[in-house]
């Protein structure tokens, strides 16, 4: 039976950062790709130029390490010209007072029982940073426009679902839903989130899911979004992928 493709979608997540190599919890801090991350973003850019996918628009978070890869992989395809929208609700989950320390060391001090749960549950929340703390987004230039009020300082992947998810169906699927393909570089956990919408993964599933950095997962979708095929193109440093 052939498929009847009505639009691509590109999920990737950005190249490795400073902290990621630094195995330290990093959510909305901004921090930079590792020269491993360049070459892992330069990577997605010729991998996909194997596809020969025309995009129509791409999307990324208010975060370089998701921007840069963005735009080394658009250079890769040779389209840098198409419209590029950045939006902070694709931003990383927020770790709130979690940010900045090291993944290792917060296991021997609260036990690596505890730094699961909060690195993996669905709807347990990190704990709340201050609103004062240099990593709270309120403090951050970037997010000056915004209402402080709506500015996570913590959240659970249900929280960054909720967040990704409107956005997502607001602004993102109206262009599939015409046919388009699209691209978007964004983080693990708002990535988790699209996921666990467009597979339909249930809430207990979806941390189980990992993104490997700078390793495009090609979508095909049919009517109304329906996922007809998912690979990641670098095979030999694919992740498991829910059915569908
Ligand atoms: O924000 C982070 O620290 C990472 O990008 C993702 O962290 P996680 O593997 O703990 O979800």
């Amino acid at each position: 039976m052939t498929k009847n493709v009505k639009s691509k979608l590109v999920l990737v997540r950005h190249g490795q950062s400073v902290w990621n190599e630094q195995n330290r919890f990093t959510g909305w801090v901004d921090v930079d790709l590792t020269e491993q991350g360049v070459r892992e973003a330069k990577k997605a850019g010729d991998l996909l130029a194997k596809e020969e996918i025309r995009f129509d628009v791409a999307f990324t978070s208010y975060q370089k390490r998701a921007i840069k890869t963005l735009w080394m992989t658009l250079e890769g395809i040779d389209q840098m010209y198409i419209p590029e929208t950045k939006a902070w609700q694709l931003n990383e989950r927020h770790y709130g007072a979690l940010s900045g320390l090291n993944k290792e060391e917060t296991r021997e001090k609260h036990g690596a029982e505890q730094v699961h749960i909060w690195r993996r549950s669905f709807d347990i929340p990190p704990p709340q940073i201050d609103a004062d703390h240099e990593y709270h987004p309120a403090n951050d230039p970037k997010y000056s426009h915004y209402d402080p009020a709506i500015l996570p300082g913590g959240e659970s992947l249900q929280m960054t679902t909720d967040r990704v998810l409107p956005y997502f169906n607001a602004q993102i699927r109206p262009f599939l839903e015409a046919g388009g393909n699209v691209i978007i570089s964004a983080h693990g956990n708002s990535l988790r989130a699209l996921m666990k919408d467009l597979f339909d993964v249930a809430d207990d599933d979806i941390p189980g899911f990992e993104f490997p950095t700078g390793n495009p997962l090609l979508l095909e979708l049919g009517e109304g979004q329906k996922v007809l095929s998912a690979r990641y193109l670098d095979a030999d440093r694919a992740k498991d992928l829910p059915a569908f």
